[in-house]
């Protein structure tokens, strides 16, 4: 089942539809809507946030969902679906993948990477895992671990990893050349040239969010494009 679902994925778009409490499109019908839309457009997935968000979104859409659940513990950095807690809580909504952070950053409830994805395993052998890494070596370790996917969502988001305005595309091409696990190419795609590289990188699919459902973010580029130029026209004078 793991497999026909990875497959379902292949060379395809991966919609991510999140909003934050402070965001303008927060809660779970926008999400839907969101959701709802990116299929028209023929999204291959959805990525998704909160159990709530999942729930909705399943209910009105046909695509499988890549769950996560965004917590923040006082005593880590891990916020992408950090404890079982949140894994139960998203299966229990209808996540057909679940993604993890799988850094080697401590964990809110103290335990090791290797032993959180071994009680996933166990715990919910139908649901496909996906890491999301920061580093080459976090999706190494990864694959050793036998993730079903590997997702560069975190570069750029950890302390140690590459900071850099564009999308990972070295990274993709690094883990996707070891041709061990499908690659997700994610983070900072705003073109459809960006998703042409990530599949010339050899990825798998690619995950667009921001570019796709923060309209106010998407606003924000127009009007500093604008800005720029009038600011080079008046150097100009
Ligand atoms: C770093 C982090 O927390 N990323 C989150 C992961 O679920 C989302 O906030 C991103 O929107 C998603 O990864 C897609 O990326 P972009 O919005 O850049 O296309």
């Amino acid at each position: 089942m793991e497999t026909a679902l990875i497959n379902r994925l292949k060379a395809g778009c991966i919609v991510s539809c999140q909003a934050l409490k402070h965001e303008p499109l927060f809660g779970s019908d926008m999400m839907a809507a969101m959701a709802v839309a990116a299929e028209e457009g023929g999204a291959v997935a959805i990525r998704a946030n909160t159990p709530k968000d999942i729930e909705v979104i399943k209910n009105r859409c046909s695509l499988p969902v890549i769950g996560l659940y965004k917590r923040i513990y006082d005593n880590s950095d891990i916020y992408i679906t950090p404890t079982m807690t949140e894994v139960e809580q998203i299966v229990s909504a209808g996540a057909d993948f679940v993604a993890v952070d799988a850094t080697a950053r401590t964990r809110p409830d103290g335990l090791a990477l290797e032993e959180f994805i071994r009680s996933l395993r166990e715990r919910f052998p139908s649901v496909a895992i996906v890491a999301d890494v920061s580093t080459f070596e976090e999706g190494v370790r990864m694959m050793d671990l036998q993730a079903d996917l590997v997702s560069t969502t975190l570069s750029g988001y950890t302390s140690y990893s590459l900071q850099q305005q564009e999308p990972d595309f070295e990274l993709v091409r690094r883990l996707a050349g070891l041709k061990r696990v499908p690659v997700l190419a994610e983070g900072r795609i705003w073109t459809a040239g960006d998703c042409l590289r990530c599949f010339e990188a050899g990825a798998h699919a690619v995950v667009i969010g921001t570019a796709i459902t923060r309209p106010q973010e998407i606003t924000k580029r127009f009007v500093e494009a604008i800005r720029h130029r009038g600011e080079v026209d008046m150097n100009a004078h």
